[in-house]
């Protein structure tokens, strides 16, 4: 059997993925306070690299890795050349846009939207027919919303909790997300044996 090499992404889908992992019978042996990036699995038929949540989809198309754990929407976001394999039910969430209220504020110029999406927010007003000017942040982003930076802000939402405890409502809901198993398209061929196996395993 040939070792597969999994990017996964540290922070919060990490927990979530090692528990569905275990769950599954796959050994990983993950310690948060190690600060090494690599790690075999206790049988060595799993290699992890431990990669930013951005980053998964950039190492598995770039062959430096044959599968990765990422949301859908920095998928959609990014757009990257990787097959999309099958979708593990964690990391739930929507992609929403949210403001003071309800509906969108009148402005006398262009809506200010501040997010991190820069791609699927450009996307979704251009749809609506709606010219907006975007403020690209990279995280706190109902911060821009509260302070007034932005006219509203697209940003993810799980629980509400924090839209509620800064005073935002959601406006419109672009799309769910969830977390992907992903594979170089290359690796899906050469090692269809293996990710097919895991994908038994995952199912
Ligand atoms: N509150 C949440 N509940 C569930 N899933 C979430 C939540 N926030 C983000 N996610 C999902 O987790 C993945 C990683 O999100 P994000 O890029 O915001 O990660 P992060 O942990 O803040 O990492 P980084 O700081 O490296 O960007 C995304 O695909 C996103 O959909
Ligand atoms: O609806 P909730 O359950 O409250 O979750 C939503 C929050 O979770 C994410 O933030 P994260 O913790 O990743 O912080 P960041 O985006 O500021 O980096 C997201 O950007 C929201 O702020």
């Amino acid at each position: 059997m040939k070792q597969l090499t999994i990017a996964l992404a540290k922070g919060r889908l990490m927990d979530e993925t090692i528990e569905l992992f275990k769950n599954k019978g796959i050994p990983i042996d993950y310690d948060e306070k190690s600060r090494r990036l690599i790690f075999e699995s206790s049988d060595k038929t799993f290699r992890f690299l431990i990669v930013r949540a951005q980053d998964v989809a950039t190492y598995v198309e770039g062959n430096g890795a044959d599968l990765g754990v990422a949301g859908i929407d920095v998928l959609i976001e990014n757009k990257k050349d990787v097959f999309e394999l099958m979708d593990l039910g964690i990391g739930k969430c929507s992609v929403v846009v949210a403001g003071k209220s309800p509906n969108y504020p009148d402005t006398p110029t262009q809506l200010k939207v501040a997010t991190k999406f820069v791609n699927i927010t450009d996307e979704f007003f251009a749809k609506k027919g709606m010219a907006i000017e975007i403020i690209k942040l990279y995280g706190s982003i109902e911060l821009a919303g509260v302070i007034g930076l932005a006219d509203c802000i697209v940003d993810i939402v799980s629980t509400g909790q924090t839209l509620k405890e800064n005073g935002l409502h959601i406006i419109e809901k672009i799309m769910d997300s969830s977390a992907f198993l992903i594979s170089n398209r290359v690796s899906y061929y050469t090692k269809n044996k293996e990710i097919t196996n895991l994908l038994e395993l995952l199912k």
